[in-house]
């Protein structure tokens, strides 16, 4: 068992040794981290005894919810029996064939074959140098670029941070890396004032043809995008949106990539995001909720033309010490099945889902500085904003969502703030009493919020 030290000597340790990611470290050790130290159902334990409501499902990944002990058990049976074997050179093993098998039939049709990976962003980069590899093959190397947009979330490898269209990480790095583009986000909010949302779903999606058009069909090989912008800050795009992207890239012959690490695996009441919202992508990357966090495994779905074409292509020179692992494997299949066959995403489509999101609104529609109240499935968000009628957002963005997620935090429930939105995916495991004692801690926070507001003159 973990050795029993206190809150004080974890904290001093972790300033010493540990450095964490996407963090600040001097103001982190000016505050002392907060020592997780086990997790049931949506709870989390620290070091102090307090009782954490989980409103992130970890970072966006523990579908089916903490402590699993069939899951651990699995693991244990794995690694006892195979703890590792590579799937390089002609081999293979049972584990990652059973996974594999599993997988194509909770697919959408029309995807056979999957690709593995330790992380989303291993899944990013490894799509990358499919979908060049792809127009290789097909005699048009010179369809390179890949378009994402400004505020999509990608991952942090050199690729996978390139195609993301978050500035700050491009300018640490010296990154796009070359044959990255980006379009602006469907966030019809700030974009869409005097349009309807399928008016604007259109248009945004116009904005893709625009820059196809002015890099040249001929050098376009992909559009990626997730189908819904999860760590940008839930940007829910019009129903519109995904259907007239799906045309565009048809009419000019480039691939179609759905990121799929935050939305699949039942996020949205749909095994995948690209079934809610009606689309069909040529590949598409997860993670996350494939194994719910419980070890590090990712997965690249490649639809059946785009693997026939890398087959035809003959040895794709591409591949990780760990791709496939068998533990990995074992726990990702066992949660996966339990997923299906406890009914854990279809009631995410039937029951939780929609209830959470009359909830959400009950909630947070009653607050003066609240707007564009959304979310599918279990993830939702709202926006700060200074003034609705006018729909002006704060000054400094970022600033009043760290203050709000604060305060939620203060009242030990974790929600996450990207920039001035305000976001919530919990275990897609929340039961409808969860979700009510969660909304109504978080609304006394909003009226805390509100208080703050009008102390700090802001409201
Ligand atoms: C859509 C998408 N694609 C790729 C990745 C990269 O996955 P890995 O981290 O496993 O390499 C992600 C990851 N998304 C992610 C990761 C860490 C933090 C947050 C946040 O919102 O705070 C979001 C993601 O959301």
């Amino acid at each position: 068992t973990q050795q029993q030290r206190s809150t004080a000597q974890w904290r001093e340790l972790d300033a010493a040794h540990h450095l964490h990611p996407f963090t600040d470290t001097a103001s982190l050790n000016e505050q002392g981290v907060r020592m997780i130290t086990h997790a049931d159902g949506i709870y989390l334990w620290d070091s102090e005894g307090n009782k954490i409501t989980d409103g992130m499902a970890g970072l966006w990944c523990v579908n089916i919810g903490y402590g699993r002990k069939d899951l651990s058990e699995v693991a244990k049976r794995q690694m006892d029996e195979l703890a590792y074997y590579n799937t390089f050179f002609k081999t293979s093993h049972p584990a990652v064939v059973e996974l594999s098998r599993l997988l194509v039939e909770v697919a959408p049709p029309g995807f056979d074959h999957v690709f593995y990976t330790n992380s989303g962003s291993e899944s990013v980069d490894t799509m990358i140098r499919m979908v060049r590899r792809y127009w290789d093959v097909k005699g048009k190397p010179q369809k390179k670029t890949l378009i994402g947009r400004w505020n999509g979330y990608h991952g942090s490898t050199i690729g996978g941070a390139s195609l993301g269209g978050m500035s700050y990480m491009h300018e640490q790095g010296d990154l796009p890396i070359p044959g990255i583009a980006h379009i602006e986000q469907p966030w019809y909010y700030k974009h869409g004032k005097d349009m309807t949302p399928e008016e604007f779903g259109v248009a945004a999606a116009h904005w893709l043809e625009e820059k196809i058009l002015e890099i040249g069909a001929d050098k376009v090989a992909a559009f990626v995008g997730e189908p819904i912008q999860g760590a940008g800050g839930v940007i829910v795009p019009p129903s519109t949106y995904w259907p007239e992207i799906e045309r565009i890239c048809r009419k000019y012959d480039i691939l179609l990539v759905a990121d799929e690490v935050i939305c699949g695996f039942g996020r949205t009441g749909e095994w995948f995001g690209q079934q809610h919202f009606g689309f069909k992508p040529d590949i598409f990357t997860t993670a996350k909720g494939l194994s719910s966090g419980y070890l590090p495994i990712g997965a690249v779905f490649v639809g059946n033309d785009v693997a026939a074409t890398l087959a035809a292509g003959g040895d794709f020179n591409h591949g990780f010490t760990y791709s496939g692992h068998p533990v990995a494997a074992a726990v990702a299949h066992a949660n996966v099945q339990a997923l299906r066959d406890e009914g854990i995403v279809q009631r995410v489509k039937e029951d939780v889902g929609p209830y959470m999101q009359k909830r959400w609104r009950e909630t947070f529609g009653q607050f003066e500085h609240v707007d564009d109240i959304r979310g599918v499935g279990l993830i939702q968000a709202f926006t700060l904003v200074k003034n609705k009628a006018t729909r002006e957002l704060f000054d400094n963005w970022g600033e009043i969502g760290l203050m709000c997620r604060d305060i939620f935090f203060g009242s030990n429930l974790i929600m996450r703030a990207c920039g001035d939105h305000i976001v919530c995916a919990p275990p897609l495991v929340i039961t409808k009493a969860e979700i009510d004692t969660m909304l109504a801690t978080a609304a006394r926070c909003m009226e805390t919020f509100e208080q703050k507001l009008r102390e700090r003159g802001l409201a």
